[in-house]
């Protein structure tokens, strides 16, 4: 197995990288993880690490925030969110040899999409995720594997990944076609124990999850909610089944075939249990929202063949909203600084003024 991508690359030590760099590793693959910051500095301290349903692991990685210094790689996983991907071009370029393989671990509608397909809608591009097409340009078929994450993963620390759930990757072509890269990729993740299939048709899959983020990555940032609360409250029901509609509409108008049996889906999403989306996961952090891939991407495409999306369009614009406050809503600092002494509770008083006193 180790023969088949000799050299490991990954790009982002967050919660998705963490969790693959420490499996893989673990598994006797040696791993290349390009990382920054606290996390560079807790991985060449510590090494990667890793809480799941196996136990806890941990591995020691080659761990550097300069593509030049990890070099040529045979397999590069991209790991970090959509809207970073353009700006870590430049970084990766070292990392990217003749040969190759590149999976981008990426939620939303990838850049790739249109890329490889051929038919009708070959040689459109997806503006919100990639601005100027410049990952297009540089990372595209044949280069490319595309990948689906049905995993749910947090970053408790620097270099530490937490996962409650199973780990579930479907990986295909672009061009749909069976491929031996594709089947060694998948027996290289199952060796490292993540449940691996390959696909012939990867933009089925890859709807799947988008419609599964779209119902509830920015609502989660607007609600606060956690998976099992979105798919089980009665509050949000109809906001979510109408979320759901409008991304099956837009997945089955661009040839997807989507089948999504509403109540099946609602209980696997509650069943993840109490896990934070990734979109949350950021905003109770203060960073950017991954909202261009998860929902500007998807109004984009919906918009290229006249679909409406009113309830998307308004989930994304609240998300939107809220992420540009920074700030989870009902957790802001009391205008009143700690330091101010606290007057003297009077209203009981026989002094107080009716007019102060509360009605
Ligand atoms: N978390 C989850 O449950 C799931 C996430 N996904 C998807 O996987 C992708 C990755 O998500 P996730 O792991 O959660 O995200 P995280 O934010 O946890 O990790 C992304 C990492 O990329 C790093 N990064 C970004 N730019 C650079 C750079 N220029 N140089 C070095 N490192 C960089 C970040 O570093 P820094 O912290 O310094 O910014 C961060 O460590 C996203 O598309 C997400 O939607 C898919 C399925 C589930
Ligand atoms: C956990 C899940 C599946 C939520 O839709 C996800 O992909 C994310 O958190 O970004």
């Amino acid at each position: 197995m180790k023969a088949s991508f000799p050299r490991i690359g990954i790009v982002g030590a967050g919660a998705i990288g963490c969790t693959l760099a420490t499996r893989l590793a673990c598994s006797g693959h040696s791993i290349s993880l390009l990382a920054r910051g606290a996390a560079l500095q807790a991985l060449r301290r510590d090494g990667v690490r890793l809480t799941d349903r196996q136990g806890h692991h941990r591995a020691a990685v080659a761990a550097s925030d300069s593509g030049t210094e990890l070099g040529e790689q045979d397999l590069l996983f991209l790991c970090a969110k959509a809207h970073d991907l353009p700006a870590l071009l430049p970084t990766i370029e070292p990392m990217l040899g003749a040969g190759t393989v590149v999976v981008p671990v990426v939620n939303g509608v990838p850049w790739w999409y249109f890329l490889g397909e051929g038919g009708r809608f070959a040689g459109r591009h997806v503006e919100a995720v990639d601005p100027g097409g410049r990952l297009a340009a540089r990372l595209a078929p044949p280069r490319l594997i595309g990948c689906v994450a049905f995993v749910t993963a947090e970053s408790p620390a620097p270099g530490m990944a937490l996962t409650t759930n199973p780990l579930r990757m479907v990986f295909g072509e672009p061009d749909d076609r069976p491929s031996r890269r594709l089947e060694r990729l998948c027996a290289l993740l199952a060796s490292a124990g993540i449940e691996a299939r390959a696909s012939e048709r990867i933009r089925d899959p890859l709807w799947t999850k988008i419609i599964a983020n779209l119902s509830s990555n920015p609502l989660s940032v607007i609600s606060g909610a956690t998976l099992e609360e979105i798919y089980t409250s009665p509050d949000l029901h109809e906001l979510v089944c109408d979320l759901l509609h409008e991304g099956l509409r837009v997945a089955a108008a661009y040839g997807a075939r989507v089948e999504l049996d509403l109540p099946g889906f609602l209980a696997h999403g509650a069943a993840m249990g109490a896990v934070r989306t990734s979109m949350l996961q950021d905003h109770a952090r203060g960073r950017p929202l991954e909202l261009a891939a998860i929902g500007e991407a998807v109004l984009e495409l919906a918009a290229g063949l006249d679909i409406a999306l009113p309830r998307s369009r308004e989930i994304i614009a609240l998300a939107r909203f809220c992420g540009r406050r920074q700030r989870p809503i009902g957790f802001e600092p009391s205008s009143t600084p700690e330091s101010t002494p606290w007057p003297d509770c009077t209203w009981n008083s026989p002094r107080t003024p009716s007019s102060t006193a509360p009605r």
